[in-house]
C-alpha cells in the first residue's frame, strides 16, 4: 500500500533561531485521511510544506518507501498535488485557468493543454459546484470560491497523494460537507489524503487518523476514535473541549460526534442571562 511518511522531520525557518518542527514522525496510509489539528502557529502548515517538498528539500520524507527528494520535479508533481491555505495569482486567471493548471504535470514539453485536459478541468469545477463560474476571474473571486478552485485545480491533477492546508477555512456548511465527501471519496479510491483544519468536527466527520501538533511536537496521533477525545483536544487548544455523541434523529441522519470549546462564561454558576443585563 502507498503511504506518505515523515520520519524524525525537524525544520527551523530562516531567520528563526527555534525550530518549528522538532522530530516529527508521521504516516499517512493509502486509502485514508490523515486529519492535522493544531492551534494557531503550531507548525501544520510547515509540516505540510515539508511533506510536499515545498520546505525542507524532502529531508524524512519517503512515498511509497522512495525519499521524496529523490523524485524528479515532474515525477513529484505527477504523485503529489498540494492545495495551500491561500492563492495569490499575479496575472488575471480565470477559475478554468486556475483549474488546468492542474494538468500541467500531465503535458508534454512546450504542449498546451488538450481538450481533454480542458474537459478535466471543468468537470473538476463542476464536481466543486463552480463550474458556473468557470470563466470568473480568479482575483476577483471571493475568499471561498478560490478555495474550491485551488481544490478543483488538485482534482484536476489526480495524484495519488493529496496535501490540503485548511481546505474548509472560508466555506460555507454546504461547501464544507461538500469537501469533507470529496475528501473521504477520493481515499475510498485508494489515494492519500492529508489535511489540516481548526475545527476537530471535519477529523470526526473525515479523517482516519489525526495527529495533534502542539509547538511543533506531535501531542498524540492514531486512529481518530482514540486521539480525538476530551483530555487530548483540551490539552491541544489548552481549554475545555467536550464531545458530544448524537444518536440518529428520524430523519435518517448520525449517529455522529460534534464537539465544542467550553467557554469560560458557560460554565455552571456562570452562565450569562441577557435578562439580567
Ligand atoms: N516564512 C517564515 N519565516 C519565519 N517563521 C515562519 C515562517 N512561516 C511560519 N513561521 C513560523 O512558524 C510557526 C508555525 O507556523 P505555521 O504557519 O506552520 O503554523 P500553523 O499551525 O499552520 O498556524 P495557523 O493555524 O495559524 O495557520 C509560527 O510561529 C510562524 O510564525
Amino acid at each position: 500500500m502507498a503511504a506518505l511518511v515523515a520520519s524524525d522531520v525537524s525544520f527551523t525557518h530562516a531567520g528563526n533561531v527555534a525550530p518549528t518542527l522538532r522530530g516529527i514522525s508521521i504516516r499517512a496510509e493509502a486509502g485514508g485521511v490523515l486529519c492535522l489539528l493544531g492551534p494557531n502557529g503550531s507548525g501544520k502548515t510547515t509540516l505540510l510544506r515539508c511533506l510536499v517538498g515545498l520546505q525542507g528539500g524532502g529531508a524524512g520524507i519517503e512515498i511509497d518507501g522512495r525519499p521524496l527528494s529523490s523524485f524528479s520535479e515532474g515525477e513529484r508533481a505527477r504523485r503529489i498535488a498540494y492545495v495551500p491555505q491561500h492563492g495569490a495569482a499575479v496575472f488575471p486567471y480565470t477559475l478554468a485557468d486556475i483549474a488546468v493548471l492542474g494538468r500541467t504535470p500531465h503535458l508534454g514539453s512546450f504542449t498546451v493543454p488538450s481538450p481533454d485536459d480542458w474537459r478535466i478541468a471543468l468537470d473538476s469545477l463542476g464536481r466543486l459546484g463552480i463550474g458556473h463560474l468557470a470563466n470568473h476571474p480568479f482575483n476577483l473571486s471571493s475568499g471561498g470560491e478560490r478555495q474550491l478552485a485551488l481544490i478543483a485545480r488538485a482534482i484536476a491533477q489526480d495524484a495519488a497523494t493529496i496535501v490540503l492546508d485548511e481546505p474548509t477555512a472560508s466555506l460555507d456548511f454546504a461547501n464544507q460537507t461538500r469537501i469533507l465527501d470529496i475528501i473521504a471519496g477520493l481515499a475510498t479510491q485508494g489515494r492519500t489524503l492529508v489535511f489540516s483544519t481548526h475545527d476537530p468536527d471535519h477529523a470526526l466527520a473525515a479523517a482516519t487518523q489525526a495527529v495533534l501538533l502542539k509547538h511543533g511536537l506531535v501531542l498524540a496521533q492514531g486512529d481518530v476514535a482514540h486521539v480525538v477525545n476530551d483530555l487530548t483536544l483540551s490539552a491541544l487548544y489548552d481549554v475545555p473541549v467536550r464531545l458530544v455523541s448524537l444518536g440518529a434523529g428520524d430523519d435518517g441522519f448520525g449517529p455522529m460526534t460534534v464537539c465544542f470549546p467550553v467557554r469560560r462564561s458557560s460554565r455552571l454558576g456562570k452562565s450569562h442571562n441577557l435578562r439580567e443585563n
